[in-house]
């Protein structure tokens, strides 16, 4: 059984978009504090096909549904598929993988079940489930971590990428750190046998970082839906724009990436309601 995903690509730099956190219900109408998550998420992938940056494949980072209902990820699948590239996925703290996997295996002319991508054999991507099931702090279980280790292992000369949905690095934001990943320091030891963790890519926070952690670089994203404040001890919702990443890579191991959001913001969280 094939288990790694060979991208081979004739453009440089190759070019990828990660999504997350869009939070879909089986009711299209229906709202996560005061946000349609439905045409959040619409309005993101339609500002994606309009932008010129020409991206070859997509990273969804978990948290795809809200509401443990099938239909979540059906919708998730009928939308994403009109990008009509690869779309590679994790679990993040909401999703429900008996009907997640079930929903997305159902898709697979662009959606795929695989873990491990290798790109044009210079870099690669490793897709990890920090999941643990309902709560939402992260962990990564024994298996994740050997896996892990396993592909640093296997192709240690190969540039990586590391996504998870759980943040590893502090946020400041007292409410939101209490939801992290747990056994940072295991993940830590896993990656320092290896030399070329060129970043480590998470969603779950709802807002944007691109900063240092054990000398790691740590990307964060916004959510296709509500934003999270950042600097908060307390749960406070932002007034920015829903969004997503752009990512370039180079064959000599360079990283170029930016985050990107809706240029109209009519998506206005109601800051009346506090938590979730
Ligand atoms: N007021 C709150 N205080 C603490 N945690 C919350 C609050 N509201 C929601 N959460 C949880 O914090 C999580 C952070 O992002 P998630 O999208 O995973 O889902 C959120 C909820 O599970
Ligand atoms: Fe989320």
């Amino acid at each position: 059984m094939r288990t790694t995903f060979l991208h081979h690509s004739d453009k440089l730099p190759v070019r990828f978009i990660q999504v997350t956190d869009p939070h879909l219900f089986a009711d299209k109408k229906a709202e996560l504090l005061g946000i349609n998550t439905f045409d959040s998420f619409k309005a993101v992938l339609s500002e994606i096909q309009q932008t010129p940056f020409t991206f070859e494949f997509v990273l969804a980072t978990g948290d795809l549904t809200q509401d443990n209902n099938p239909e979540g990820y059906r919708y998730f699948s009928e939308e994403i598929s009109q990008l009509q590239k690869p779309v590679f996925w994790i679990p993040g703290n909401h999703d429900y993988q008996p009907h997640m996997v079930e929903t997305l295996n159902r898709y697979p002319e662009f959606i795929s079940p695989l873990k491990h991508i290798i790109v044009n054999n210079n870099w690669q991507i490793l897709m990890l489930d920090s999941q643990v099931l309902n709560v939402p702090h992260g962990y990564l279980n024994q298996y994740q971590l050997d896996w892990l280790i396993a592909k640093i292992e296997q192709y240690p000369d190969l540039y990586t990428l590391v996504v998870l949905h759980h943040h590893i690095a502090p946020t400041r934001s007292a409410w939101l750190d209490q939801h992290n990943l747990r056994n940072t320091s295991e993940f830590l030891s896993c990656l320092q046998q290896h030399c070329h963790i060129k970043a480590i890519i998470s969603g779950h926070i709802h807002q944007e970082m691109d900063t240092l952690w054990n000398n790691y670089r740590i990307l964060t994203t916004p959510s296709t839906c509500i934003q999270f404040k950042s600097d908060s001890y307390h749960f406070n919702l932002d007034i920015l724009p829903p969004g997503w990443r752009e990512f370039e890579l180079y064959p000599d191991g360079s990283l170029i990436t930016q985050v990107k959001r809706l240029k109209h913001n009519l998506f206005v969280p109601d800051f009346n309601i506090s938590g979730y």
